[in-house]
């Protein structure tokens, strides 16, 4: 691998930022990033999100140097980190990385750790030393400088992790799944800890992991990757209610997706894909008209549960469904219904109330949002 000196960009003004620019990557016959391109703006927090396999680590690992594309480029400021012929080596990147395995070295101190990147680096004395207790500080574990990391529970090792990763005052920040070894309670914990670190340290951090939730509470963006491609960019709040595929709408979070007449009869509505329904009643004549045996077109909708309003059967109008499920999640309970209309499609809603497995029911769907077709 040929290997590119750092060179600093042309001009103090440019605007800096990571870009990807029609990256791919291939391991032996199977291409698992395809032509991907994104640009993360300087000091956003990006999470990476796709399902197992999809290609989110082999990215992380060529923006850091660790994997050399086949093809296309990486782009840190104006500065060419990587394309097909050269790449700078990890160290020259400006970048730290923070791996699910915390990867500290175990014959040292939580304050040797910290401040591996900047010994090698020339730093002594007491810049050194005022440098791990600053990152030692941000991550809460000032007391723990001395022990070793044996002595360390999993988060408190993450965080170690994290405080030498800060140390170094790295531009950007690569995280990858940094929170999978650690129980749901710690890793709520820690998801308050990194917004914190990375509303201070003002790096840019890109994070991969294939937990929604994750995802939603601590970026400002996702990008979410499926088959080594990206199939859509945008704000937590965005993707979630408005999944650009049905393939999406079902990774993202719970919710239904629904088969309705493409044309319904009585639709005023414009038909096509990314649009929001408001109108109940036109929403149930075109989700009652959608026949499994239908030669007329058919659309998907999504349906979240937060838009589907249940009551008992006979108490008002509404689309006749049966309870298929009904947990209790503390506060509101579950349900899993059946449409009681041919193909008795399935969806999921909210209660305040319990309903019996089994009992007939009628409900509203306020809103839904129309779909590609399946990726
Ligand atoms: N060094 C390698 N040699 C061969 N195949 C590889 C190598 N690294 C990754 N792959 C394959 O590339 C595909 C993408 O892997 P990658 O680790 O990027 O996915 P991921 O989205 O991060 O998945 P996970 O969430 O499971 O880590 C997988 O099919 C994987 O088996």
């Amino acid at each position: 691998m040929a290997q590119l000196k750092t060179t600093k960009p042309a001009s103090g003004l440019a605007k800096p930022h990571l870009q990807l620019k029609q990256l791919r990557r291939s391991y032996g016959h199977q291409t698992v990033v395809k032509d991907l391109d994104l640009h993360i703006a300087k000091g956003q927090f990006l999470a990476l999100l796709g399902p197992s396999g999809c290609g989110k680590t082999t990215t992380l690992r060529m923006i850091a140097g660790f994997e050399q594309p086949d093809a296309g480029s990486i782009y840190l400021d104006e500065q060419l980190l990587a394309d097909a012929h050269r790449s700078v080596p990890p160290e020259e990147r400006g970048m730290g990385m923070v791996f699910q395995s915390y990867a500290l070295w175990p014959h040292m101190s939580v304050g040797d750790n910290v401040g591996y990147a900047l010994k090698l680096r020339g730093v002594k004395g007491a810049d050194y030393t005022r440098a791990i207790d600053q990152a030692l500080e941000q991550v809460e574990l000032a007391e723990k400088r001395d022990a070793m990391p044996h002595q360390l529970s999993g988060g408190q090792k993450q965080r170690v992790a994290l405080a030498r990763c800060i140390a170094a005052q790295p531009r950007v920040i690569l995280l990858d799944e940094p929170l999978a070894n650690l129980d749901r309670h710690l890793r709520s914990t820690m998801e308050t800890a990194f917004r914190q670190l990375h509303r201070q340290s003002g790096a840019t951090f890109v994070y991969v992991t294939h937990d929604q939730a994750e995802a939603m509470a601590l970026a400002d963006e996702i990008a979410v990757m499926h088959q080594g491609q990206l199939v859509q960019r945008a704000s937590p709040q965005h993707i979630y209610r408005q999944p650009r595929t049905a393939w999406l709408a079902r990774f993202i979070g719970q919710g239904s997706v629904l088969k309705m007449e493409a044309a319904a009869p009585s639709a005023n509505h414009a038909q096509g894909t990314g649009q929001c329904i408001g109108d109940s009643a036109w929403l149930h004549m075109a989700i009652a008209h959608a026949l499994p045996d239908s030669r007329k077109p058919q659309a998907e909708i999504l349906v979240r549960p937060e838009h589907v309003h249940v009551h008992a059967a006979g108490q008002g109008a509404g689309l006749p469904a049966r309870v298929l499920d009904c947990i209790f999640k503390g506060e509101r309970y579950a349900l899993r219904l059946a449409l009681a209309l041919p193909g008795a499609q399935e969806l999921q809603a909210y209660s305040q109330q319990p309903f019996v497995v089994g009992s007939p029911v009628a409900i509203d769907i306020a809103q839904a949002w129309t779909l590609q077709s399946a990726a």
